[in-house]
């Protein structure tokens, strides 16, 4: 086992905590923040702004003899914020914030939607993670050994419960392989660029987060030492992570600082909401443990400090400060570039939307981002798209939307405003909300196939069905003014108000009224013998018992009929469609085609 040595010249790398609803996501945060208090001998653990960072030293004691290799990064900083919700909003020059992430899964219920999505989403931006498999402890006959190695602790288990963990480990594999991704147990993992290393862990016990930690620290080595080589002494680069106002200081801005330094008195640029602002800090503000909540000593005042940290900052104009924006420092000869810079981060994270397609609202450029990536996986097209709550103005724009499906606005963690409310009861656009990505574009899709088959059942309704009738001997009941004559239907049906013709393409007339035993009918189907009365003939002048006469069908019909509905439709209906479709081939071979 060899030792453990810091490098200082590598920055901390980043690390967010994804996955489903109640899986444990705060959980293990909140037994990681408490790591120290809980274990004297781990060393500390520092609180940030948003973060909390692991040092080297903590995980070192953590881990014990569990650690090998040399260690070359000063530790770990965890995003406070769970959810992939977080992990889209933070970005670092238009990729994801977090340069790591565990994906937290309940191993007593497996992959659920939201694992899938989060999965997704780190696919999309290639983050490299590592799965929790959480709450071990509640795996039938689990003795706990509190905050220990999982390790350790699964040795100590007796086989059937050893069999549970493995079990369920592998249903993890299986569902990693569907979404593209080789993995194993972590401890039978030998390159981690290549598998998905899968940890057992408790959030409740605490068991199995130094191994956690640990396999965390390998990745970012395997991963990210050469992202994390960054100029940790050069101009502090961050992303705004909330735009708070503070009693007693005014407007501030949260941020993770992940590359450089930061000090009092620097000029800094941040994304703002029409244009960069430029700003001088006042303060950098850390939180202060135990102390009373008094606004003045809630937070420690520092003079400067070092990438990946997370702090609050005080400056003037920060109230048009937008969150999830780049922050940039900038020196006195460099402020006209790096505005140029800022402008350009934000230029590049706005949506490119397609031509035509729906409308898109969220709370986030990087939700946005996300749901979009999303909905063009699913082949669904966006024309407009933007950061905001559904506005009377949106409902306005979306009905200029061409396409009946295209005419909806999905909006992801966003409300809908009264005026836009009051405006959608006369509207015709509809809205989805939620805030689950699959559950919106699930809704959607829903909606729009209901919306299909409605039109298509119009459509079929609508169109004029093919018909051959036969002219029975010895049933003329009326020559003229109507005729009025028995028909037996040899194909197809027919209908009040059909136009017949005979085989020679010439015309009949139209059918007034279907009749059988004396009753009206709607309709006469194949097989059927029924009286019609047919507006136009005389009986035995232009039309004569025996003969055959087809329902004319309009030519657009015809089309719809033969190539689309070809088939749906009965047999008997499309050998009368090819039989009257020859008919009038006769004449002209390019007749409905
Ligand atoms: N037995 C046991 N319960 C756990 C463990 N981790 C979390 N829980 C419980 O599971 C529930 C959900 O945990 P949270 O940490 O709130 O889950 P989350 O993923 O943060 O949930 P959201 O923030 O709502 O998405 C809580 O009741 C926790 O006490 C664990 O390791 N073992």
């Amino acid at each position: 086992m060899a030792t453990a040595t810091e490098t200082k010249n590598l920055r901390t790398p980043i690390v967010c905590v994804m996955g489903h609803v109640d899986h444990g996501k705060t959980s293990l945060l909140d037994k990681i923040r408490g790591t120290a208090v809980v274990n004297k001998e781990a060393g500390a653990i520092t609180q940030h702004i948003g973060a909390t960072e692991v040092p080297l030293s903590t995980i070192r004691s953590l881990c014990g003899n569990l650690m090998s290799g040399t260690v070359v990064i000063p530790g770990l900083l965890f995003i406070d914020t769970p959810g992939h919700h977080a992990f889209t909003t933070l970005r670092s020059r238009g990729g994801a914030l977090a340069d790591l992430a565990v994906l937290v899964v309940d191993i007593t219920e497996g992959f659920q939607p939201q694992t899938i999505e989060a999965i997704k989403i780190l696919k999309q931006f290639k983050t490299p993670f590592v799965v929790a498999a959480n709450k071990i402890d509640r795996i039938q006959g689990w003795t706990p050994t509190k905050n220990g190695p999982f390790i350790l602790s699964y040795n100590k288990q007796p086989d059937y419960v050893k069999t549970a963990i493995e079990t369920r480990t592998y249903e993890l594999v299986g569902k990693l392989s569907d979404l593209g991704f080789s993995s194993d147990r972590y401890d039978r993992v030998r390159d981690f660029t290549r598998n998905v290393g899968i940890v057992p862990i408790s959030a409740k016990t605490g068991e199995g987060i130094p191994d956690l930690l640990m396999v965390l620290i390998g990745l970012a080595q395997r991963f990210l030492e050469e992202n994390l080589r960054m100029t940790v002494t050069g101009p502090g680069v961050g992303t705004v992570l909330e735009v708070k106002e503070e009693r007693g200081l005014g407007f501030t801005i949260d941020t993770i600082l992940y590359d450089g330094v930061i000090k009092v008195g620097d000029t800094v640029v941040i994304g703002g909401k029409d244009k960069p602002i430029v700003t001088k800090i006042r303060a950098l503000l850390k939180p202060a443990p135990n102390r009373e909540i008094r606004v003045e000593e809630r937070f420690d005042r520092v003079p400067k400090l070092t990438a990946a940290a997370g702090v609050k900052i005080l400056a003037p104009g920060l109230e048009n400060a937008v969150a999830g924006s780049p922050l940039r420092v900038a020196k006195e000869d460099s402020v006209e570039a790096i505005i140029k810079d800022v402008e350009g981060e934000l230029e590049k994270a706005r949506i490119v939307t397609d031509e035509t397609g729906i409308m898109v609202k969220a709370d986030t450029l990087g939700s946005l981002e996300a749901i979009i990536n999303e909905l063009r996986d699913s082949g669904i097209k966006v024309a407009m798209a933007e950061v905001g709550d559904i506005a009377r103005k949106d409902v306005v724009n979306a009905e200029t939307l061409p396409g009946s499906l295209n005419r909806v606005i999905l909006g992801f963690n966003v409300q809908t405003l009264v005026d836009a409310k009051d405006y959608l009861q006369t509207s015709d656009i509809k809205t989805f909300n939620n805030n689950i990505i699959y559950k919106l574009i699930e809704d959607y899709e829903k909606w729009q196939k209901e919306q299909k088959d409605l039109a298509e059942k119009k459509r079929f309704e609508e169109i004029v069905r093919p018909g051959k009738v036969r002219y029975l001997p010895n049933c003329t009941f009326r020559q003229s003014k109507p005729a009025v004559i028995g028909v037996h239907v040899m194909g197809g049906c027919i209908k009040p108000g059909v136009t017949l013709i005979k085989p020679d393409g010439s015309k009949v007339g139209i059918i007034k009224q279907i009749q059988e035993r004396n009753e009206n009918q709607s309709i006469a189907s194949q097989g059927k013998e029924v009286a019609v009365s047919i507006d136009g003939p005389t009986a035995g002048r232009q039309i004569n018992e025996g003969e055959i006469y087809y329902v004319d069908i309009p030519e657009s019909h015809s089309k719809v009929l033969e190539f689309e509905l070809k088939d749906t439709i009965r047999q008997d209906e499309l050998e009368t469609l090819m039989e009257f479709v020859a008919i009038k081939r006769k004449g002209n071979p390019f007749w409905g085609r």
